[in-house]
């Protein structure tokens, strides 16, 4: 098995897109698919269900990424152990995002970038999503996770990671809430929301208000912290809208006391990304985290 492979294999499952891959691995997509193949031939099984443009991970497919991703990080140790690679880059870095993306997207880049610069320490602090574009603005974090505003500050800079589905979740178990949702025509003006103090979701269910005509909503708490959203949904205290992969990581007993009205229309996608002030993109550490984003190239 040639590493080369397992290195562009890893990649197209993580962005899921041949384009973006070919070109981030600087291969044709010719050479990428013949890449993936020597992989399926290798291995006697497909590793992706293609269809059009986007690709999905087939079970052997998940199975060989997790191997690639142990492998190419015990490679990339062992380089650095015996010196194969250059000076490295010392220092901290200060990351901040809400406790769902450091579960759902954190993790392989932080994988990558600590394979190729173990003696970088990471900070990170977790908490409000909706904070992220903000902690960097303030210098208080060089890199952050954050939901696209509508209106990016000029200084920053945002490489996009994910377009996330947006939900509208209510209880499950049965309570008033349950019930009058749950009603054929519900009277949406009467039912209690639970919002996002500020940030790009407070801004869609304004507009998911406006297109439902409901002008003075009940609104029953606003809180910080898309996660603390889903615990009130689950409590039973009011209805709520949020990334529907906050409610997929949150803890089984919360998930299943939720459920989904419905998921927004694709008309306003929410994007996720990583954001850095621009100027800062030249220092070294921000410079090596800002490379290895799959959207940066
Ligand atoms: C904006 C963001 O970081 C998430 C993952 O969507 C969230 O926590 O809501």
């Amino acid at each position: 098995m040639d590493l080369r492979d397992l290195k562009t294999f890893l990649h197209l499952a993580e962005s899921r897109h041949f384009g973006r891959s070919a070109r981030a691995m600087h291969v044709s997509p010719s050479t990428l698919s013949r890449q993936i193949q020597r992989l399926e031939d290798d291995l006697g099984q497909p590793l992706f269900l293609r269809d059009n443009r986007t690709v999905t991970l087939t079970e052997a497919g998940e199975q060989l990424k997790q191997f690639a991703q142990h492998t190419l990080l015990q490679y990339q140790q062992m380089r650095h152990t015996i010196g194969q690679e250059g000076p490295s880059l010392t220092g901290e870095l200060h990351l901040f995002c809400s406790v769902t993306a450091a579960y759902s997207h954190l993790p392989p880049i932080l994988d990558r970038f600590r394979a190729e610069h173990p003696n970088v320490e990471i900070k990170l602090t977790t908490g409000d999503a909706a904070d992220a574009v903000e902690k960097v603005d303030s210098d208080e974090a060089d890199i952050a996770i954050a939901g696209k505003p509508e209106t990016l500050p000029p200084g920053i800079a945002f490489s996009i990671l994910d377009n996330l589905s947006v939900a509208l979740i209510a209880p499950a178990l049965p309570c008033p809430v349950r019930a009058q949702v749950n009603l054929p025509d519900p009277d949406w003006a009467k039912v209690p929301f639970i919002l996002p103090d500020q940030g790009p979701v407070r801004r869609r269910i304004e507009l998911w208000f406006r297109r439902q005509k409901i002008s003075n909503p009940f609104i029953y708490a606003t809180v910080a912290g898309h996660e603390a959203m889903v615990s009130m949904v689950a409590l039973g205290c009011g209805v709520a809208l949020i990334p529907e992969i906050v409610l997929e990581n949150s803890p089984e007993p919360v998930r299943n006391r939720v459920q989904i009205l419905e998921r927004s229309d694709e008309t306003t996608p929410f994007e996720l990304g990583v954001c850095v002030q621009k100027k800062r993109l030249n220092e070294p550490l921000v410079h090596a985290f800002w490379k290895l984003l799959p959207g940066s190239h």
